[in-house]
């Protein structure tokens, strides 16, 4: 199998003056459980950040109101809850008549795990009409069932750090950091899916193409920094790129705009929240390099 190398970023057009909210796409983000509210607020600020018209949190109702008040530009969604907090899988039904109106979804970042998510996830994948990036908790809970799902109606995009790729294919991290582009080629050809394998040198692949990201630094092993790649890359598929250069270059702005923060925060002052803050720095280079 022969694999082409992009190393050119995909276009996407500046802005032109009559565009408004809806033309840049509406982003659903299911995240979030009891403890961790936060990996549902950055996932919404890189979405916002990355430039989606409308963004909408979707959360266990526990933590709605800490969400809403992270930032007033969400707009909020109450799911089902089960006991620890989670969202329970009777959620479906709220998502599936949400995600109608949506260009994209995302879905895992702090869900923690359940067997109810077990099946909410698996649902999700396969009858979800938009594309969607699925993320920490909603990978883990696919784990060993890849070869099981059906073939879902749009791109899915996949964003696991070693750990997560090492339990989604029942391998061990040592062996997964080894063989990086062959495992995520192997991946992504066999499921169909694109698949981003996250860490220094981050591997987007959809199979057939590869590219390996030239931008981030050690400033960024830090926790959440990951939630806000998620955001940002459903914002780039609602805006209209295909999920393979969704994926790219969300995952070049999100390493910009940690080197950029690191050289004015320093790379150990360097905090997950700092991204969004610093993407508008990364988006004004992507633009500059376009012409
Ligand atoms: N504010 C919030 O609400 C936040 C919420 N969050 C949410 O927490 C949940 C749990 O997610 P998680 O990633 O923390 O735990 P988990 O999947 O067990 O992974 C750890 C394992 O992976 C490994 N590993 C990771 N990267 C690696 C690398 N580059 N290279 C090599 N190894 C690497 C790592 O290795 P080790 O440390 O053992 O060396 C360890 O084995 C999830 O829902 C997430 O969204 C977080 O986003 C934080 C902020
Ligand atoms: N040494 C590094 N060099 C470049 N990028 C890194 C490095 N360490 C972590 N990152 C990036 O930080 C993000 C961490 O994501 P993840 O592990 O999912 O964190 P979290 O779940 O805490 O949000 C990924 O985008 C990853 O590529
Ligand atoms: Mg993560």
């Amino acid at each position: 199998m022969s694999i082409e190398r992009v190393t050119e970023l995909p276009f996407l057009p500046e802005r032109s003056q009559d565009a408004h909210k809806g033309t840049f796409g509406r982003v659903l983000i299911a995240a979030g459980s009891r403890g961790m509210s936060g990996a549902a607020c950055l996932a919404g600020r890189g979405a916002l950040r990355g430039g989606a018209g409308l963004v909408y949190v979707a959360c266990p109702p526990e933590i709605l109101p800490t969400v809403a008040a992270a930032e007033p530009s969400y707009l909020t969604i109450p799911l089902v809850e089960d006991l620890q907090g989670h969202i329970a899988e009777t959620s479906l039904d709220i998502l599936r008549i949400r995600a109608v109106g949506m260009s994209a979804l995302a879905i895992g970042p702090g869900w923690g795990k359940s067997q109810g998510l077990q099946s909410l996830t698996r649902d999700l994948y396969e009858q979800i009409r938009q594309p969607m990036v699925l993320d920490a908790d909603a990978l883990n809970a696919l784990a060993g069932s890849f070869d099981q799902l059906g073939r879902p109606h749009a791109g899915r995009v996949l964003t696991p750090h070693p750990g997560e790729f090492a339990r989604m294919i029942d391998s061990d991290i040592s062996t997964v950091q080894d063989n990086r582009e062959d495992m995520s080629v192997d991946f992504a050809h066999r499921h169909n899916v694109v698949l981003v394998l996250k860490g220094a040198g981050t591997v987007v692949t959809d199979g057939k193409r590869l590219t390996v990201n030239p931008t981030g630094n050690p400033g960024m092993a830090t926790g959440g920094t990951g939630d806000v790649l998620t955001g940002l890359i459903a914002a780039l598929l609602a805006q209209g790129l295909e999920p393979f250069a969704a994926a790219q270059l969300g995952a070049w702005l999100h390493g910009l705009a940690g080197d950029l923060a690191a050289a004015e925060r320093s790379q150990p002052g360097l905090i997950a929240s700092d991204l969004p803050e610093f993407l508008p720095g990364a988006w004004k280079q992507y633009f500059s390099i376009q012409g």
